[in-house]
């Protein structure tokens, strides 16, 4: 791997985006190996969670712009529908992803992260969509999760004016779970990891999809599919587990299964 540094720590996978010189900018090589980089960590049961976070002073600064100078019409589209997908992916994968914001997180450096389940920043990062500033807008799919995620009224504010908001406004607006000092933010992001670690994985895949799918269904179509899925959970022995262990008044051991 060129761009990133994979590194396994049962039962946390984390993947370090790492051109710390170029502020972690997102090239088409990087768009490769992130995706290389989840698929490992989704193949070994030992993960649970997958972390994503930058060396360096920065989470990334966005889509590597010394890159666009070479694109035309139709090359352009295929990298936005290239990191876009891998976007989609990581929104969709099973396991739990995190997005530890160590440094600024602009354009599709937030794009990634908002495409991530939970976010937690360190008090000194930057987060912004500031796409508008270059001629061009977000295209990583940030038109569409920015909104969904702090409401049409701030999505559209923060993307017309290109302006970087501190990490503590991002939670105010609920842009990132949590924020935290710099100095804490590994230990806050593991403790937050193992906590999710130790969930029924099965429970974990159905709440991920259910919300994922369901937000753009119709809400009785979400529903049923919820009630449906319980048909998948009470089909576990994890749900076994769980109800047994509530009753035994002791600390549920889940196995995946
Ligand atoms: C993030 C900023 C505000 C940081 O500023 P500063 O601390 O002053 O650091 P710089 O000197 O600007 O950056 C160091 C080094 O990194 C290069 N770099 C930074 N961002 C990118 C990038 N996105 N692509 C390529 N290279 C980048 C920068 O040129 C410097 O290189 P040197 O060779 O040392 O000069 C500031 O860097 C900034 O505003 N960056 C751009 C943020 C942005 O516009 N992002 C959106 C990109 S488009 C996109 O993401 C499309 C997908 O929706």
């Amino acid at each position: 791997m060129e761009t990133i540094v994979v590194k396994k720590e049962a039962p946390l996978g984390w993947i370090y985006l790492n051109r710390p010189d170029r502020l972690n900018a997102i090239n088409q090589q990087m768009i490769k190996e992130l995706r290389q980089g989840i698929d490992e960590f989704l193949a070994d049961q030992e993960v649970k969670v997958i972390i994503i976070t930058g060396n360096g002073k920065a989470f990334s600064a966005g889509a590597d712009i010394s890159q666009f100078k070479e694109l035309n019409g139709y090359t352009a589209w295929q990298f936005a529908k290239s990191g876009r997908e891998l976007m989609d992916y990581i929104e969709n994968v099973n396991k739990p992803t995190i997005a530890m914001i160590n440094g600024y997180a602009l354009g599709g450096g937030l794009e990634l992260a908002m495409a991530c389940d939970i976010r937690i920043a360190a008090e000194e990062a930057q987060l912004g969509l500031p796409e508008i500033n270059l001629g061009i807008y977000p295209g990583f799919g940030g038109t569409q999760r920015l909104v969904r995620l702090v409401g049409k009224g701030k999505a559209l504010e923060m993307m017309l004016t290109g302006d970087r908001i501190p990490a503590k406004e991002a939670e105010r607006i609920g842009l990132v779970n949590k924020v935290v000092p710099l100095a804490n933010l590994e230990q806050e992001t593991r403790n937050f990891a193992m906590k999710l670690a130790e969930k029924p994985p099965v429970s974990v895949a159905l709440i991920k999809l259910l919300v994922n799918q369901g937000i753009d269904l119709p809400i009785l179509a979400g529903l049923n599919m919820e009630s449906l899925g319980w048909g998948v959970v009470f089909s576990t022995e994890d749900e076994k587990e769980g109800v047994n262990a509530f009753l035994e008044k002791r600390k549920a051991q889940f196995k995946g299964k």
